[in-house]
């Protein structure tokens, strides 16, 4: 296990917490200009199976004085939404994480759209008490769905705990009508992640079923997370650190979400995983699995074994420092292709002008 003594810090914390800064965007500013981006690493790393449409993991990775951030932002994602990514791992490159309150954190398995046998094998071998099954892949989805739930029921027996999650593709009808199906495959789920785009559908949706609900995309996707009022909408809110900004951030949007959290990884490597593990140990309170089991969706990792964040018994550890990447992985897994290296570099040197710009207006 790791400890601050076994860490010492380099840097001092800088305490966001007690208030609103006044010069949060000199503070960045500042500290962004002691992080490496000139020699930001470039990374592809295929992923197992197809998930959440992606074939191939690409982010940047680089190093600042208090260690090691990943910046990977989803393609699609534009340079304002990039902006959060990039706040995490300038937090993590420029200062301590919050002192957490626990040192290891319950996981999830993520199941993604495969097959019943597969989806068994998937959360018998994770050694997770709790499975995430990603359902409404495609439209026509339910026969497939009830049989990868049924499946994972069996694997884990009837003390597991089961969860699925409708990446927001459902209408309210829809949703109601394939929650309590679900819900039956299942023998009881713990909640529906998502079922619906809208805030108000996950109100109506909650309102007709028995099932607790969870926002995920209502909360990352926010205009203002701060101000996502999800109350009456769901019992439980997934939060991701990566694209809010940051650990203290993260916290300040659990504490106005004022539900019990779910830490979901956004698919990083263990240096980004760090930050969402960070995160949820310094959770007041966790009742709930986390979804931080993502790296057995990629068929590799930055960091090399022993410090790559794989649940082990269901668990993974909570560190205090950014995990380093591994100098032969880095290799491995480098981008090659000329373009897509310049694609990420103009497209991290955009991003930092946003960030410094919503800095110093905040
Ligand atoms: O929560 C998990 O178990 C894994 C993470 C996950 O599902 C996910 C990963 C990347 C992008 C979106 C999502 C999602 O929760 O919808
Ligand atoms: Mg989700």
């Amino acid at each position: 296990m790791h400890s601050l003594a076994q860490h010492p810090r380099r840097f001092v914390a800088i305490d966001t917490e007690a208030g609103p800064p006044p010069n949060r965007g000199s503070r960045l500013v500042t500290n962004t200009a002691e992080i490496d981006f000139a020699n930001a690493h470039v990374y592809a790393i295929p992923m197992r199976t197809r998930f959440r449409g992606i074939t191939v993991r690409e982010g940047m990775v680089f190093e600042g004085p208090a260690g090691w951030g990943e910046f990977c932002p989803f393609p699609e994602y534009d340079d304002e939404e990039a902006a959060g990514w990039l706040a995490t791992a300038v937090e993590q490159c420029t200062t301590e994480w919050p002192t957490p309150v626990r040192d290891r954190i319950p996981i999830n398995c993520t199941i993604p759209a495969v097959g019943p046998e597969r989806a068994h094998q998937i959360a018998s071998g994770s050694g997770c008490r709790t499975a995430k099954i990603k359902v409404a892949d495609h439209p026509d989805s339910l026969a497939e769905d009830l049989a990868r739930v049924a499946a994972v029921r069996d694997a884990l027996g009837p003390g597991g705990a089961i969860r699925v999650d409708a990446n927001a593709v459902w209408d309210v009808d829809q949703a109601v009508t394939a929650i309590a199906s679900l819900d039956k495959a299942a023998d009881g789920l713990e909640y529906v992640e998502q079922p619906c785009r809208i805030i108000e559908e996950l109100a109506q949706v909650r309102r007709r079923v028995s099932v607790r609900i969870a926002a995920d995309e209502s909360i990352r996707r926010a205009a203002d997370p701060l101000r996502v009022a999800v109350a009456g909408a769901a019992d439980v809110a997934v939060l991701k650190c990566t694209p809010l900004g940051g650990v203290r951030r993260a916290l300040r949007v659990a504490e106005a979400a004022g539900l019990p959290c779910v830490i979901s990884s956004a698919l990083e490597t263990s240096v980004g995983l760090g930050a969402q593990l960070a995160l949820a140990g310094a959770l007041p309170t966790l009742d709930l699995a986390c979804g931080l089991g993502t790296l057995s969706l990629l068929t590799g990792d930055l960091v090399d074994e022993p410090e790559s964040l794989r649940p082990v018994d269901g668990f993974l550890p909570v560190p205090h420092t950014p995990r380093v990447p591994d100098p032969a992985l880095l290799a491995a897994y480098a981008v090659t292709d000329p373009d897509r290296v310049v694609w990420w570099r103009d497209r991290l040197r955009r991003v930092r002008a946003v960030l410094a710009n919503q800095s110093i207006m905040d």
